[in-house]
Formats: structure tokens, C-alpha cells, sequence
């Protein structure tokens, strides 16, 4: 059989990209969200640093049977009480506030009657209560974060909960993305016959920045024949400075298809070729080595929408994770019940999109009706890929299947 399986295309991006020497560099926080961590985040001090209460009420020394105190000072957050607290006093205390020396309970302000200074609690004190202690969460020293994940909203807020301004976090990896064919018009521009849209550079353009990434340069190549050193040129001028050349495109056996031809000018070695996958089985991954710093990774995807989509799924993104610095690469499939029945024969492992939908609180997967390589509709109600075995033709409705989830948008 020809080809390589999805799994090998990985296997060898993924070992060449181990050898990818990421740089790092500071990161204000207002900047850091959807950026990789690049180092281990410690407290520097115990979580909380010091014991507080968790409500307004009064701080006081338990004693037996007491049931009346003095109060002696009212302390808010933010606010230290100097002394330390006798038997028979308290001090009124707002949530947050550091708890005063001497006391061990705090009493909440429901249970309290307050004349003056004499305080009285209804029902029983129980030592020790309602107090937040000191190093609850972590001791000092505790490892927080690692190198290696993913930014987001919880990760900014346990980073400047322990006083970062700024973290390090990884280089992004630099992006030059490629379309191809004479076919291929901007949107915006009147359609003639035999023209399409460029969708594709729209669709990989959303890929990327879903991937925290933007593209330093797009270039369309016409696949002109007497185009093809010009473009070559300005191809190479371009590719200068990626990590990463991704395009959409020219990688079958037509007689203008030209992409593999332009990465070898460029100085690729081959890595692969077609893929034992449906769709996006004509493909070409290569790697141009460089003297000095990294290699260049070149994927061409092809020009089919859905076949594109799919293998930036299933293996640009498990690269582009491991060159932007993430230490798990995959992002692990779902086993989702299918919504209904798949008859089709299956002579390779094949993706479907669909929607992961949920049914009574259960993911249950639909397939979209066109399974095609050059589906673009599709695409629009796609937050998953299921994944149809090859050899096996028969699923059906309640059947489990391996889905990668690809979107968070709610469909
Ligand atoms: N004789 C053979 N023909 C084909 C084979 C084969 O093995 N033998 N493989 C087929 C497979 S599988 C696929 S997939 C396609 C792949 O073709 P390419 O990657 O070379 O892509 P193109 O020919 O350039 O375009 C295919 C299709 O996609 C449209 N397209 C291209 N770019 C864009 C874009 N930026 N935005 C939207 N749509 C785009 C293009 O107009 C074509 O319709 O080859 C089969 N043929
Ligand atoms: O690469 Mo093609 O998508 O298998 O149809």
C-alpha cells in the first residue's frame, strides 16, 4: 500500500521537531494570554502568606465557656491589629483581614450582639473555627506552574496572585503561509467561471491564530509554469526567517502542481509524501536543514478545503505545539457515541467532521452529510473529527468513536 499513516507523519515531525532549539523571552502579563510557559513558577512565599478570616466577624482566644468579650479594635483587609489580643477581648475583623496575635477563632457577625464594646455570641464557639491558615494552599518554594503550558485566564491569575508583573514564556514559532493556483480570487472580487475563493487562507489564517500564532508573511503562487522561478524566488526571499512554511495546494500529480517542486528549489528533504488517510492523502512534508539554527519545516497541505482542514488538525498542530514549546503535543481524542449510522467502506483510516452535540449530559458525535476533500460547507458546523478505522465499514448509531475535539465554538 502507498503511503505513510497519520500516526508515522507525526512520529517524524515530531522527532525532527525535538531537535528544535526554542528561544524565550519576557512576557508582560497584559500580553501573556495564549503564550507557552517557559519556565517553573514557584510561591515565593506560603499560600496565603499569612492566616486571615474567611468572614466579617470577631476574632477572639477560645476559652471555655465564655461567651463575652471586649472588643478592643476593628481591623479591615489591608489592616494589621498591633497588639496581641488577651483572654476576654476581641477585635471585629473583615474578610481578608490578617488574623491579630493571640486569637485562635473567628466568630461570624450573624451570631454576634455588639453594645459599645461588649460583645456577646449566641450558641456555642468551637476553637479553632472559621480561620484561613497560613500556607492552605502551598508552602513557600511550592511549584505552581511548569514550562510547557498553555496560557490562559486561570494561569495570568495564579501568576499575578503570587506577584509576577511578567513571566518567560516561549518564542513563537514563525509562520510563512502559501497558497497556490491560478483558480484562486480574493474574496471581495467579482466571480467568473472556474474561479474559487480563497477560503483556504481565511481557514488557515483561523488555524493558526486558534493556535495562538499569526503568519509573518502569505504569498499566493499562481502555479503558472512560466511563474514558477519568479515565484520560487520570492519564495525563498520569504522564507528567510520561518520556522514553519505551510501551504495549501499543488501537491497531486497534476501537471501544474508545483509545490514540491518549489521546497526542493528551496532546499527540502522529503519527509514524506502521500498519506494513507481520507481525506488529505496528498500531502508533502519536508525539512530544509540549515548550517546553523533550526531547520525549516515545510507541509504542504492540500488544496482540497476539507482535506486541508483535517490534516492541519491531525498533524500541523501536534508540531506547532511542540515547536511554540507545549510539552504534551497531542491534545487526546474523546470516545464519543455516534448520533447515527456510518455505512462506508473504509480502505483507510478516515476523518469525518462532524458536531460533538450533547444528548441527556453525553457527547454524542454527528457526521456532517459530505465527507469529501473538497468540502468547504462542512466546515462551518465542524467542532470534531471522528476517526473511521480502516478495514471497518459498519458503525452504528450509539457505536463509540475516537473524536478529536477541534474548536471551542459553540455550534
Ligand atoms: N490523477 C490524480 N489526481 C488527483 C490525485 C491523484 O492521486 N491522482 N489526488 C487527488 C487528491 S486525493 C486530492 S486531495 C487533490 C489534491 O490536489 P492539490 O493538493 O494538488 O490541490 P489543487 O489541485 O491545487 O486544488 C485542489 C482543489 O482545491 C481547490 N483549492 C486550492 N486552493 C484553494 C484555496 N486557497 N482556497 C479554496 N480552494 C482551493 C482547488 O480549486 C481545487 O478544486 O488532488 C486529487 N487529484
Ligand atoms: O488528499 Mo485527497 O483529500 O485524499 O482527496
Amino acid at each position: 500500500m502507498n503511503g505513510i499513516t497519520v500516526e508515522a507523519v507525526r512520529q517524524r515531525l515530531l522527532t525532527e521537531a525535538a531537535t528544535y532549539k526554542k528561544k524565550t523571552e519576557e512576557c508582560m502579563l497584559d500580553e501573556a494570554l495564549g503564550r507557552v510557559l517557559a519556565e517553573t513558577v514557584t510561591a515565593p512565599e506560603a499560600i496565603p502568606a499569612f492566616a486571615k478570616s474567611p468572614y466579617d466577624g470577631f476574632a477572639l482566644p477560645y476559652e471555655a465557656g465564655r461567651q463575652h468579650f471586649t472588643v478592643v479594635a476593628t481591623i479591615g483587609a489591608g489592616q494589621v491589629y498591633d497588639g496581641v489580643v488577651a483572654k476576654g477581648e476581641a477585635v471585629r475583623i473583615m474578610t481578608g483581614a490578617p488574623l491579630p496575635d493571640g486569637c485562635d477563632t473567628i466568630v461570624m457577625q450573624e451570631r454576634c450582639e455588639l453594645d459599645g464594646h461588649a460583645l456577646t455570641v449566641r450558641g456555642t464557639i468551637t476553637e479553632g473555627d472559621n480561620i484561613i491558615p497560613s500556607g492552605e494552599e502551598c508552602e513557600a518554594g511550592a511549584v505552581l506552574m511548569r514550562a510547557g503550558i498553555g496560557i490562559g485566564a486561570g494561569q495570568l491569575a495564579v501568576a499575578a496572585g503570587v506577584g509576577r508583573a511578567s513571566v518567560t514564556v516561549y518564542r513563537r514559532p514563525k509562520v510563512l503561509l502559501l497558497t497556490s493556483g491560478r483558480e484562486i480570487i480574493a474574496p471581495g472580487t467579482p466571480m467568473t467561471k472556474g474561479k474559487v475563493y480563497n477560503s483556504n487562507l481565511y481557514m488557515l489564517k483561523g488555524l493558526l491564530q486558534e493556535q495562538g500564532l499569526t503568519p509573518y508573511a502569505t504569498y499566493h503562487i499562481s502555479d503558472d509554469p512560466a511563474r514558477l522561478d519568479e515565484e520560487t524566488t520570492m519564495v525563498k526571499r520569504l522564507a528567510a526567517e520561518a520556522d514553519l512554511i505551510i501551504s495549501t495546494g499543488g501537491v497531486s500529480v497534476g501537471l501544474f502542481d508545483s509545490m514540491p517542486a518549489i521546497y526542493e528549489a528551496l532546499g527540502a528533504e522529503a519527509l514524506y509524501g502521500r498519506i494513507q488517510m481520507r481525506p488529505g492523502a496528498a500531502s508533502y512534508g519536508g525539512i530544509i536543514r540549515r548550517d546553523e539554527g533550526n531547520p525549516v519545516f515545510c507541509l504542504g497541505l492540500s488544496g482540497n478545503p476539507t482535506a486541508a482542514y483535517n490534516s492541519f488538525q491531525l498533524f500541523v498542530v501536534p508540531l506547532l505545539r511542540t515547536l511554540s514549546g507545549y510539552a504534551e503535543a497531542l491534545r487526546p481524542p474523546l470516545r464519543v457515541r455516534l448520533g447515527v449510522d456510518i455505512h462506508k467502506k473504509n480502505p483507510f483510516d478516515r476523518y469525518v467532521q462532524g458536531v460533538i452535540v450533547s444528548e441527556q449530559g453525553e457527547g454524542v458525535f454527528y457526521p456532517n452529510e459530505l465527507y469529501t476533500s473538497s468540502a468547504l460547507l462542512g466546515m462551518a458546523k465542524t467542532n470534531g473529527l471522528a476517526k473511521l478505522v480502516q478495514g471497518h465499514t459498519d458503525y452504528d448509531k450509539g457505536d463509540y468513536v475516537d473524536v478529536l475535539p477541534v474548536a471551542n465554538i459553540t455550534l
